[in-house]
């Protein structure tokens, strides 16, 4: 399920920034937003509306991790937001990920299209050396991002966000429609950051990413449009 479009990440504190950085793109412009918590906590629904209105895509990325039932009950609110896909953390479980996706359906509006589900396998910015130190997970971490991607898809996820690195083997394991998103992507010669496993835009399409998600090289960019552009040429291949 590829999607042309980089998912830009808004991690903005307030509504005023995301205006003034969306002012800079030409207004027939429709992007690929993700909203993430730091700004969902300080605006509320009221931020989703706004950019679905301008015609905009909108990942809301507020990474689900609790038990199902209340897994669910969120998720049965995010739905009828409208927004395009969701997340959870696929450590919290099976139930939990089968809950939410019944949530999801229960609370998409009729006619409406539920909202893609994908599960965080393991986060972009963990290391190998930070999984078994931090989560006493012993295991090469393909495995254990290749493991939870599994479970999600048993449990009738939609996908997962996963780094770029792992995306073949997590097709093998499951099927070529099971959506890969994949963050920690960097333009050639960028900063990192806290990121640690990261790859280009380019070389995420050439492994097989369906989506990919940048935020601060275009947020933090002297010119975020020209940014922009030149990341969602590289992940078309320059067309
Ligand atoms: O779920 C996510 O979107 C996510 C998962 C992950 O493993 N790594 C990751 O970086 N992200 C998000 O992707 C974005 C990456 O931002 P940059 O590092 O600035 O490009 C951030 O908003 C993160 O919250």
């Amino acid at each position: 399920m590829f999607e042309k479009r980089p998912v830009i990440a808004l991690d903005f504190h307030c509504k005023e920034e995301v205006e003034k950085f969306l002012a800079q793109f030409d207004s027939n412009e429709q992007l690929y937003i993700k909203i993430g918590m730091e700004l969902f906590y300080q605006e509320g629904p009221s931020i989703v509306t706004y950019l679905k209105e301008l015609g905009h895509s909108v990942f809301l990325d507020l990474k689900l991790h609790d038990i199902p039932n209340t897994v669910k009950s969120a998720m049965i609110g995010l739905a009828k937001m409208g927004v395009d896909m969701v997340n959870v953390h696929a450590a919290g479980g099976f139930e939990m990920m089968k809950q939410a996706i019944e949530g999801l359906e229960e609370g998409t509006p009729e006619g409406a299209k539920r909202p893609i589900l994908i599960a965080v396998t393991q986060l972009t910015s963990t290391s190998e050396e930070d999984m078994h130190r931090d989560q006493l997970i012993q295991v090469p971490i393909e495995n254990s991002v290749v493991h939870y991607a599994r479970r999600a898809r048993e449990a009738g996820l939609d996908g997962v966000v996963c780094s770029a690195l792992e995306v073949a083997m997590i097709k093998r394991a499951t099927d070529k429609n099971f959506i890969c998103l994949t963050p920690g992507i960097r333009p050639k010669g960028a900063e990192v950051g806290d990121q640690k496993r990261v790859k280009t835009p380019s070389e995420a399409r050439r492994i097989g990413s369906d989506y990919i998600v940048v935020g601060r090289p275009i947020t933090l960019a002297e010119k975020p449009v020209d940014a922009y552009h030149e990341i969602l040429k590289d992940w078309n291949y320059g067309n």
